[in-house]
């Protein structure tokens, strides 16, 4: 692949107070966020928490009702989306399937009235970058669905946009593509230098090309954070529960009992639910307790038991390859926790100790070192 068509630009974008209502529900709500010049970042959330709507209203496509949105510096709030320096690749490509793939490359260019001559020369530039050169003279329907979202790519980064939108880009594409692709758009983004906002709902593609990832709930935003530091510290209960997998329980019982054996049956609902995504618009539980799977130490063996360590019974082993996930009987409560090697089978004994639990209330982390310091001393006492 070439790069003849980096664009120089090196401009951010800065949302303030975006709000939208629309058929009388508030779509999204006070929605603030800053891009970096350069910086790739993806709004992560359930289906339906307004990532498109808000994407729209970024793009011009959407007028907020209230709030703002700036392009390098330059408020594009009242202006439609030809007359802002970005250009959106939408969910289904939205290629015309009468047309080449150069002729579809070449059409915002066309309409803009570039030269003839210059046309030529910046598509098939686009096309070499997106390595689609081959394929010019190709209609839609006649190559790929990887291929068809490279032509899309290639018909947003001709235009040299300052701010490069991506809708779901990756959605229709089978799971291994999907991670080709994705590498492939990350590996564009970073060597074109544009300023980039990706909606997704797949919390892998968000972690594994992003600069930074917006945790979207309900139209707003949960947290703007690295992926490394969402994973580590998710800051409310939400985004723990959405970023990979969580086992959430009831914190008092917890607390006193310094045991998962007291965990109340209820909490296996919260626990087996945390790796799933929904529209969690629900209030979180008044205090909880998240502690991440590979944080529950599982040892097998009934005999000697740990002074402190929950006694579990294997119910399910999830083979995952180089690990196995493991769902574990504590007491009636359901608990996870994950194994490499050879994994234990359905039916075996073992102890738990707990690790790097974090505490909720009202689903805020809250400063709650002292408090885990003696669930953890009890635990392991
Ligand atoms: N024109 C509209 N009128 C009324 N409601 C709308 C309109 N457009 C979107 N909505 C509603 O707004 C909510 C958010 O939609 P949006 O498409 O922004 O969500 P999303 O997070 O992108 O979801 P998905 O991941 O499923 O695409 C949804 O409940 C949707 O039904």
């Amino acid at each position: 692949m070439t790069t003849p068509t980096k664009t120089d630009a090196r401009s951010g974008l800065t949302v303030t107070a975006l709000t939208k209502v629309l058929s009388n529900r508030t779509i999204v709500e006070n929605f603030e966020l800053d891009v970096a010049a350069g910086e790739l970042v993806a709004l992560l959330g359930p289906s339906g928490c307004g990532k498109t709507t808000t994407l729209r209203m970024m793009a011009g496509f959407l007028q907020p009702d209230t709030g703002s949105v700036s392009i390098g510096g330059i408020d594009v709030t009242d202006k439609g989306p030809d007359k802002r320096p970005s250009a959106m690749v939408f969910q289904n490509y939205a290629l015309w399937p009468h047309l080449t793939v150069f002729k579809n490359v070449a059409f915002p260019l066309s309409i803009k009235r570039v030269p003839r001559a210059e046309i030529t020369e910046r598509v098939m530039a686009a096309l070499e970058t997106v390595n689609l050169a081959h394929h010019a003279h190709s209609r839609p329907a006649h190559i790929s669905g990887g291929e068809q979202q490279r032509a899309a790519l290639a018909r947003a980064i001709v235009q040299r946009p300052d701010l490069l939108l991506l809708d779901e880009p990756l959605s229709n594409l089978d799971a291994k593509l999907r991670v080709k692709v994705r590498e492939e758009i990350r590996d564009i983004q970073q060597r074109l230098g544009i300023t980039t906002v990706m909606v997704t709902h797949d919390q892998d593609e968000a972690m594994a090309i992003s600069d930074r990832v917006a945790v979207m709930n309900a139209g707003r935003i949960e947290q703007v954070s690295t992926p490394t530091e969402l994973y580590a510290n998710p800051r409310t209960l939400f985004v723990a529960s959405f970023i990979g997998s969580m086992n959430v329980l009831p914190a008092p019982t917890l607390f006193e009992s310094a045991s998962l054996s007291h965990v109340p049956n209820a909490a296996p609902d919260a626990a087996a639910d945390t790796s799933s995504s929904g529209t969690s618009t629900d209030d979180p539980p008044a205090e909880a307790w998240a502690v991440r799977p590979e944080d529950v130490l599982f040892e097998p063996g009934s005999g000697a038991r740990r002074a402190g360590a929950t006694p579990v019974e294997v119910r399910r082993v999830l083979p995952h390859g180089h690990f196995s996930e493991l769902v574990l009987n504590a007491g009636g409560a359901e608990v996870r926790s994950v194994a490499g090697g050879v994994p234990p089978a359905v039916g075996d004994h073992g102890t738990v100790t707990l690790n790097n639990v974090r505490h909720y209330v009202d689903g805020v982390l809250v400063d709650g070192r002292a408090r885990t310091a003696r669930v953890l001393a009890g635990v392991k006492a």
